[in-house]
């Protein structure tokens, strides 16, 4: 593998990346108005016979490419940000789009602004230029052939390559990445394509290491056996059966239908052929291993931090893990897929709310000491949503912030490059510190490296905003403008020169084309006076309304929403602004007709080339600006329109909030008759209780004196039974006495004498009970 050891073909760092394949690119940039004008004028007769999405049908088909050695591929050095347009299939015919060569012509829908603008029997036009277009029927074998087939012999090679998908929420990135079982993506396809061209001479073990600095590192045995531990653990234990064999037979379906596809041999192959994995997401600004096993649901994963320095960055301590078949590089991909943020919103359920960036890295050499290392970098872009559209709050309105943010200095990192190349600037100066992403991606960015970006977008009309937004930031070049019908170019008012026609038309042409262009502006400044006035009056009575219906409520929703209308203010006065320069240079154009008409036989005769010349620079100035200024006061009004979507959101809402408290008092009110009730019942039983505790207190005390009387009686039997002991003892005393003194007396005197001391005990009782009145 001698190729993978050329490391002459490091791109210098000034090379002019900008100069694309396709050579279009450059002149489009320098957008030469009077070339294109001519160029138009054939587009617009071409193009009103073009219906929507001409290109061919591309369907998967078996590849006849010979079985043949691959080249020895150098990166060119001429590669540029290549910028490829993939149009998803539309649910609904769409009259919007159409295609002509490497130009998507949108077709400016009925009720949108720059449709207002237009004349009777005019149509406004955007035009994008792109790399190259792919139209929905395009199948994901094509578009793998069309741009990766060739990176991936330049991966083989040794040189890097970085491959973005960007679009809305819902336009393919993923689809076009991944893909579906079906129909496999750009990385499914590239691991199935590169392990087919290196696979037998990969290393069953790792030998040497990627350093995320660079260089490599050589493994000892025992870290061999933890790396190749490294992959089974996590597609082992963390994987349930299930999906290690739904991913199997995914990855071997999918191998079966390419394998009649042909891959590129291998003449020569160095003894290290290493192929490490890595899955790495930026969500919110912070950047997460994918293939580090989730913590769990209530524990923060690792964020991992860039290090490196200028444009050579890498992520600290994130996870490389040795494969050796495209298999198990695809179920990694897959377990990383799990890890992923997905979030709701109100675009795509499964809207992906992250950047994530799949990388293969190569490592190839002799010896440890001269490996190299080349990375494939595949970056599917988080949804470019707008955020009032997705209508996001809280969490998700910082996460649509953070991401609309990075994906922005991404824009303005391409079109910073963009200008600074053309005027042959240092393109180190463009912001990619402002994000992780580009801080990443500098080098690429720089053009120090291949990028490219395949830009998804839904050609459904109701998406027609949002892939406006996209267009507009990826396309290599743009143009609006306004298709005239034939019967307004032959206006002639230089009636005068009909003797000399043959003289004179070329001129009449001309002055034609310029009386067009100052009744056009005149149209346009109209439109735009009469729509910033309405738009200032609308504005003033909304924002009062609302603010006044808010402040009560939603104190956090009012700061936004000033902030924004303080912004649209901002704007409006800048759109001001524009208007004055155009007025201005409307004055000046006219001043000049009118100079030239008082001296157009001079003119003609003398000059007329030069005049030619110049009238079509100012055309062009006055085009630009017309198109700059047409196309900030649309967004103004798409602005305009998604802040009053959102204040009506907001009004609904606290509608609600409104009703819910209005019940909710109700149920305090009904709470406290309640609670009045209760306490009127609790003091009348309060006072019952009192009563029932006196009377309770009562009879406890005649109680209690009923048992003093009790014992009192008890005393007093105690009493009786004494007295009554004392007597027995007496007349016992008494008996033995009688018998000493009176043995012989006859019973009938015994009778008489002692008559209550010989009778039986009963008697005796009686008389003291008696005595006490018993
Ligand atoms: N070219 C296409 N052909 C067929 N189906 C497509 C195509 N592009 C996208 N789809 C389908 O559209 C749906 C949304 O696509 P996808 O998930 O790829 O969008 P996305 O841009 O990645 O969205 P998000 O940024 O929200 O993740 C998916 O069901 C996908 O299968």
């Amino acid at each position: 593998m001698e190729e993978l050891d050329n490391d002459s073909e490091q791109p210098s760092p000034c090379v002019s990346y900008l100069q694309a394949r396709d050579p279009s690119i450059l002149s489009w940039n320098c957008l030469n108005i009077g070339k294109s004008r001519r160029n138009l004028n054939n587009l617009y007769s071409a193009s009103g016979g073009v219906s929507t999405f001409k290109q061919p049908i591309h369907e998967e088909q078996d590849e006849s490419e010979d079985c043949t050695p691959l080249p020895n591929h150098p990166r060119k050095k001429d590669d540029g940000i290549n910028v490829y347009l993939r149009i998803k299939k539309p649910n609904a015919d769409t009259k919007i789009y159409t295609i002509e060569d490497n130009t998507l012509i949108c077709t400016v829908p009925e009720g949108s602004f720059a449709a207002r603008n237009k004349r009777d029997g005019s149509t406004v036009l955007r035009k994008f230029k792109f790399s190259s277009i792919f139209d929905p029927d395009a199948s994901q074998e094509y578009v793998f052939d069309s741009i990766i087939k060739e990176k991936i012999v330049d991966f083989i090679n040794g040189n890097n390559s970085t491959v973005l998908a960007y679009g809305a929420s819902g336009s393919g990135k993923t689809f076009t990445m991944i893909g579906t079982e079906e129909q496999p993506g750009i990385i499914p396809r590239s691991l199935d394509y590169f392990f087919r061209t290196v696979g037998s001479h990969v290393n069953k073990k790792p030998i040497v290491k990627p350093l995320p600095h660079g260089g490599v590192q050589l493994l000892t045995n025992l870290q061999v056996e933890q790396e190749i531990s490294i992959l089974k653990n996590i597609l082992g234990d963390s994987q349930s059966y299930a999906e290690q064999a739904l991913h199997s037979r995914t990855f071997s379906h999918m191998q079966r239908r390419l394998s009649t596809t042909k891959v590129g041999t291998l003449n020569k192959f160095t003894p290290i052929v290493g192929v490490w994995v890595s899955f790495a997401e930026i969500y919110n600004e912070n950047i997460y291993d994918l293939l580090q096993p989730h913590p769990g649901r209530h524990h923060e994963r690792p964020r991992l931090k860039i290090g490196g320095l200028q444009d050579d960055t890498y992520i600290k301590g994130l996870k490389y893990v040795f494969v050796h078949s495209g298999l198990e590089a695809y179920r990694l991909m897959h377990y990383g897929m799990h890890n992923l943020s997905y979030a709701a919103t109100a675009v795509n359920e499964h809207s992906s709310r992250s950047h994530c960036i799949f990388s293969i890295r190569l490592v190839a050499g002799y010896d440890h000491e001269k490996c190299k290392v080349s990375i494939f970098n595949f970056c599917d872009l988080a949804g470019s949503e707008r955020l009032k559209k997705t209508l996001n709050i809280g969490e998700r309105l910082r996460e649509s912030n953070k991401i609309n943010s990075s994906l922005s200095v991404l824009g303005r990192c391409i079109s910073s490059i963009r200008d600074m190349q053309q005027k042959a600037r240092n393109v180190s100066a463009a912001p990619f510190r402002d994000s992780k992403l580009t801080i990443l991606f500098q080098k690429a960015l720089q053009g120090k490296e291949n990028i490219s970006m395949i830009v998804n977008i839904n050609p459904s009309p109701e998406m027609y905003d949002d892939t406006q937004h996209v267009l507009t930031f990826s396309a290599i070049a743009q143009e609006i403008t306004t298709k005239l019908e034939p019967q307004f170019l032959k206006r002639s008012r230089y009636s005068a020169y009909n003797s000399n026609i043959s003289k004179y038309v070329k001129e009449e042409e001309q002055y034609d084309e310029q009386d067009e262009e100052i009744r056009r502006l005149r149209y346009e400044r109209a439109d735009l006076v009469l729509e910033i006035s309405q738009q200032k009056e609308r504005f003033n009575k909304e924002i009062e309304e609302e603010r006044n219906y808010l402040i009560e409520n939603h104190e956090k929703v009012i700061n936004l929403i000033s902030e924004q209308v303080k912004n649209l203010k901002q704007k409006n006065k800048e759109l001001e602004k524009s208007k004055a320069v155009l007025e201005q240079q409307i004055r000046q154009l006219k001043r000049e007709l009118i100079e030239k008409d008082e001296d157009e036989v001079i003119v003609l005769s003398s000059s007329e080339e030069s005049a030619d010349e110049e009238g079509e620079d100012k055309n062009k100035n006055l085009e630009w600006k017309i198109a700059d200024y047409q196309q900030e006061l649309e967004e103004l009004k798409v602005q305009n329109k998604k802040l009053k979507e959102e204040i009506k959101q907001l009004d609904e809402k606290y509608q609600e909030l409104h009703k819910i408290n209005r019940e909710q008092s109700e149920e305090i009110e009904d709470l406290k008759h309640t609670l009045f009730d209760s306490k009127k019942d609790f003091a009348l039983l309060s006072s019952e209780l009192e009563k029932y505790k006196k009377s309770v207190q009562e009879l406890t005390s005649e109680i209690l004196l009923a048992s003093d009387e009790g014992a009192l009686v008890k005393d007093e039997i105690e009493f009786l039974r004494q007295q009554n002991h004392k007597l027995r003892e007496e007349r016992e005393k008494l008996e033995s006495l009688n018998e000493k003194t009176q043995p012989l007396e006859s019973e009938d005197s015994n009778r008489k004498t002692g008559s209550y001391l010989l009778t039986d005990q009963n008697v005796l009782l009686e008389e003291p009970w008696n005595l006490l009145g018993f």
